[in-house]
């Protein structure tokens, strides 16, 4: 009767509360409307202006406009799940904490931002030290609506995963990334919250959190920082395209729309790169000596003639000696500039030796009056614009465009032994492919390299980025000068010139958002730079994104045993000592929110027997199911895994299952799901919609997730990646419920570990 009196009491002091909290945040949806209103009302009413007024006006009206629309989109995108906790603390106060911060109209403090220091206490306050922290609420909500709350107890010894965790993790996945702010913990929250300057890099193993980090701490780092990220802006970098549509719509949620995002591959403006089909191909262009590659190819395009030669001016012959274009190639190279910049300096040097022969030739005494200034530069004019004299300084420092010329490096067998002695001949008959193929993920930072070497061409870059860029680097000076930290600080002492600078002075306000100008612009240096799933980067891809980034601002995030290519790297140290030395800081995650222990288990056996260096993290999740091995003939592998689809979309209502395989196997796979599921076979691009069946090879899974993952021929995603298992190590822990396997190995063909399941 107590029991029952006390249940009772407790339920309707619950519901009493609950009810005072729905009141709560429906004032702050009121207030959310009201502020929604206001800026689109002053929308309208400058769209009604039109163009009317000077240029200057009209410019000062869209800026305003652009600025009123971006707040309305940020309300927007807050709108679902606005609130998530409640602080109260030890000096009475009580704070609810949301996705943006929200005031009324007497400033009081209605709503504290996720990422003010008020807030940080609702992610770190623990049993040991609570913080002044008395209760932290977490409050359930859908849409709009508040379903229920719960309440912390922070007492020393309980350390028990919250119900909202617990939920969050067990919920069935969408395809899609969301976001984690509800229920960051609290290792995560102190590497959101790290500060901003040199190089952070953050281990954890699958399911860690690496990504959602990742994706918070940019959000983070634009509120803490707003001046400074407005000017320069963030770049968050990540392995594909699949994997950019996954994540895209975390960082509008959080209310922050303006992070460049781009897979790694299509970081150079105007090149969507295609797979690099080959691993053994990937691993050389990305070694380091690819740099000299690239230097040595430029060189080569700057050559002397074999023999003297003429050249016809105006009726006139003129004599070219090897001797006079190897001073002038010598004089160019001198000026250390570009090859596109330096080849001015070339072409006058040369111009210059032809105008004093024609001179001799038409005027042999000097003094006689005859060439004058006008004649002079008539007479140069004459010379450079003369056809044999363009084809020959063409023949011998031509203009050169990036693509143009990696194009040529991978198609022409002599250019390509001449540029790379120190590869073997295996090795340059693997680089070599036919003129005008499509630019593979791994030529990017080549042409990157190539666009370094060779500056823009001259007539290449638009004025406006022109006349930027020149404000920019006049202003330079100033920019060392405002830096809130010294060089040597972070370690890049030396390094950093005025032109890597430039692009942190003011931008112009003319054109495009700074992230519509950053990624336009191949020379724009980052505010901060963050990468995901790093642990795949080769050394030519860590050239091209520290370019990014001079002043090293850099988060880093990836799990080493989760690396492909038989070539990986097994330590931090190693891959960031060429950029950083030793000015990088290392951070960990340790539990695993997506994969079930049982799961984890039998992926690290698997990595660990193969001597990859596995970190395995505690699995917030025990798990129902064990992971499952079938083992098939080739004539019943499709209806065994047709049959395993159907079991675990039975148990998993409403889930996604991931089909895994090599991409050769993928083919066949794809023609068997699409006629047994037509409309509803999802291979991560587009939105899910109905579709509850997701192909995808094992590269296309990286950092991706499903609840229900069946890998087809574990052995053959190893043969794939030349013996290595990073491949299969990812694919296993893709699942946040089930793994089923299916093979038609036997034992002893099967990769070690995977006989032990
Ligand atoms: N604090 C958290 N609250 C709720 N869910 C979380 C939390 N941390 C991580 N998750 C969820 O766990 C899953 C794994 O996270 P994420 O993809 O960021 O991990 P990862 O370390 O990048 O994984 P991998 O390296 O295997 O790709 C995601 O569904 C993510 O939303």
């Amino acid at each position: 009767m107590t029991d029952q009196q006390g249940s009772t009491n407790n339920t309707s002091r619950y519901d009493e509360e609950l009810n005072a909290e729905r009141d709560y945040v429906a004032t702050l949806y009121g207030r959310l409307d009201g502020l929604r209103a206001e800026k689109q009302e002053q929308l309208t009413r400058i769209q009604a202006q039109g163009l009317q007024g000077s240029y200057q006006n009209q410019s000062e009206r869209d800026s305003f406009a652009n600025l009123y629309q971006d707040r309305i989109n940020q309300l927007n995108a807050v709108d679902d799940r606005l609130v998530f906790g409640r602080l109260d603390t030890d000096d009475n106060a009580s704070r609810h904490i949301g996705r943006i911060g929200l005031s009324d109209d007497q400033r009081t403090r209605l709503l504290v931002d996720w990422r003010a220091p008020e807030a940080a206490s609702f992610y770190q306050a623990t049993a040991a030290n609570p913080r002044g922290v008395e209760r932290r609420r977490h409050i359930m909500m859908t849409g709009r609506t508040v379903e229920s709350f719960e309440d912390d107890v922070l007492n020393p010894g309980e350390h028990e995963a919250s119900q909202a965790l617990l939920s969050a993790v067990s919920a069935p996945r969408t395809g899609v990334m969301g976001d984690i702010v509800a229920t960051i913990q609290q290792e995560q929250d102190a590497i959101i919250r790290d500060q901003m300057r040199g190089v952070l890099v953050v281990q954890g193993g699958p399911g860690t959190g690496k990504t959602a980090v990742a994706l918070h701490r940019a959000a983070y780092l634009l509120y803490t920082h707003r001046d400074r990220l407005a000017k320069n802006g963030v770049l968050l970098v990540g392995p594909s395209e699949a994997f950019m549509n996954y994540i895209d719509q975390v960082l509008p949620s959080l209310g922050e729309t303006g992070v460049v995002m781009s897979s790694v591959g299509n970081l150079y403006p105007g090149i969507v790169s295609v797979g690099e089909v080959q691993p053994e191909i990937a691993e050389i262009k990305g070694r380091a000596i690819m740099q000299k590659v690239v230097e040595n190819a430029v060189s080569l395009r700057q050559r002397s003639i074999p023999e003297t030669t003429w050249v016809h001016v105006d009726g006139i012959d003129l004599r070219v000696r090897p001797s006079q274009i190897r001073r002038a190639i010598r004089h160019a190279r001198e000026s250390e500039r570009p090859h596109n910049q330096a080849r001015e300096v070339f072409v006058d040097h040369m111009v210059r030796m032809l105008y004093d022969q024609l001179r001799d030739i038409v005027s042999p005494k000097r003094q006689d009056g005859l060439v004058n200034k006008a004649d002079r530069s008539y007479l140069r004019q004459e010379i450079r614009q003369a056809t044999d004299v363009r084809r020959l300084l063409n023949m011998c420092w031509m203009p050169l465009s990036p693509t143009g010329m990696i194009d040529e490096l991978l198609s022409k067998p002599k250019y390509l032994v001449d540029a790379a002695p120190m590869l073997s001949a295996d090795e340059i008959r693997l680089l070599l492919r036919a003129p005008g193929h499509a630019f593979t993920e791994s030529d990017v930072p080549l042409i990157d390299e190539a666009a370094v070497a060779l500056g823009d061409l001259v007539d290449e870059a638009p004025e406006a980025t022109q006349s930027w860029k020149q404000r920019n680097l006049d202003t330079a000076e100033a920019a060392l000068d405002n830096m809130h930290y010294t060089l040597e600080d972070i370690g890049v002492d030396g390094v950093v010139t005025a032109e890597m600078l430039a692009a942190a002075q003011e931008p112009e306000t003319t054109w495009g958002s700074v992230a519509d100008r950053a990624r336009a612009d191949r020379t724009w240096t980052y505010g901060h730079v963050i990468v995901d799933e790093a642990q795949e980067l080769t050394h030519m891809q860590w050239r091209m994104l520290f370019r990014r980034s001079p002043l090293r601002s850099f988060t880093i995030v990836g799990d080493l045993a989760q690396a492909s290519g038989a070539y990986a790297n097994t330590d931090w140290g190693t891959v960031l000592e060429p950029f950083a030395g030793t000015n990088w800081r290392l951070s960990e995650l340790t539990v695993n929110y997506r994969t079930p222990a049982r799961i984890t288990d039998a992926a690290a056996a698997v990595a660990k027997r193969a001597g990859r260096p596995v970190t395995t993290p505690k699995a917030l999740r025990q798990g129902e199911f064990p992971p499952q091995l079938i083992h098939t003939d080739a004539t019943a592998q499709h209806d065994s895994l047709l049959q395993v689809i159907e079991t675990q979309l039975k148990r998993i209502p409403g889930g996604l299952v991931g089909v895994i395989s090599t991409e050769q196997d993928s083919q066949q796979l794809a023609q068997v799901l699409n006629s047994h599921y037509p409309d509803r076979v999802w291979t991560g691009t587009g939105r899910r919609r109905h579709r509850d069946v997701a192909l995808a090879t094992a590269q296309q899974a990286k950092g991706l997730e499903y609840d229900a993952v069946v890998i087809i021929e574990p052995q053959h995603i190893v043969a794939a990646a030349g013996g290595a298992v990073g491949d299969l190590y990812v694919a296993m822990t893709r699942a946040t419920q089930t793994l089923t396997m299916i093979t038609t190995a036997t034992e002893d063909q099967l990769p070690a570990g995977l006989d032990d399941i």
